[in-house]
């Protein structure tokens, strides 16, 4: 029995049947029309505390990768933005694809990036991650744009320790990274009521889709590519176009934290 992918036989496509909620009322990616986005200045702006000491390690997870945070104390948090309360961050991760021209998740204007990062957190009103994940305000994830520019040397540092976690399972330590660095000048904001972009497809997530891309080079890109969705000794497939296309946005409204 085969998991959920990203291939012909285990994709997006196929999800729905495994997981129901695929076809839910509240699912994410979608694409972004900003024309059609409503400016709301009751939004408040993001405010995102990081302690580079939290940051743990680096997993290959079969899907992407992911850098993990230590979340037993309030010193790495998401707080202000469309949120209320405090919002931990747990991990970040990335989506891209097999060549440039695709691989973001969320789409502006119908126009796909190369490359999406997600920082996840979670809502510290529940006792813990797996519980706030259940619930309906229980995650918030930043999502960031990149756009093929210039390298990106603070994303180099996450890049440079790819060739230790090769292979799904493979996990490493990676201490003191402030993902910080991994943001764009402004925090101007997108915001809507979404869900994971991968099963279990929880619809549990506030998200928070940043207008600014960061640069990324085409070089760089290729590094994301020499990661392998297979574990060692299996036959090797290139962890490339790991991205759940967008999904219907039915009832919901974007609201915009900027005119
Ligand atoms: C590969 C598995 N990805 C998921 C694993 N987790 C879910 C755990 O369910 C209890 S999670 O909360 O860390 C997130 S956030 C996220 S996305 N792309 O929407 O930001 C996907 C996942
Ligand atoms: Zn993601």
């Amino acid at each position: 029995s085969h998991g959920w992918g990203y291939g012909p036989t285990n994709g997006p496509d196929k999800w729905g049947e495994e997981f129901p909620v695929a076809n839910g009322t509240r699912q994410s990616p979608i694409n972004i029309v900003p024309r059609e986005a409503h400016y709301d200045h009751t939004l408040k702006a993001l405010k995102l505390k990081y302690d580079p000491s939290n940051s743990n390690g680096i997993l290959n997870n079969g899907h992407s990768f992911q850098v993990d945070f230590v979340d037993d104390t309030d010193s790495s948090t998401l707080t202000g933005g469309p949120i209320s309360g405090t919002y931990r961050l747990k991990q970040f991760h990335f989506h891209w694809g097999a060549s440039d021209d695709r691989g973001s998740e969320h789409t502006v204007n119908g126009i796909n990036f190369p490359c999406e990062l997600h920082l996840v957190h979670w809502n510290t009103k529940y006792p813990s991650f797996g519980e706030a994940a259940s619930q309906p305000d229980g995650l918030a994830v930043v999502g960031v744009f990149l756009k093929i520019g210039a390298a990106n040397p603070r994303l180099q540092k996450v890049l440079d320790a790819l060739d230790a976690i090769k292979t799904k399972g493979k996990q490493t330590t990676f201490p003191n990274f402030d993902p910080k660095t991994l943001l764009p000048g402004s925090l101007h904001y997108w915001t809507y009521d979404g869900s994971l972009t991968t099963p279990p497809l929880l619809e549990s997530v506030t998200w928070i889709v940043l207008k600014e891309p960061i640069s990324v080079s085409s070089a760089q890109m290729a590094k994301f590519r020499s990661l392998l969705f297979t574990g060692e000794g299996e036959s090797p497939c290139c962890m490339e176009d790991n991205y759940r296309p967008p999904q219907p946005l039915k009832n919901r409204k974007v609201r915009a934290s900027f005119k």
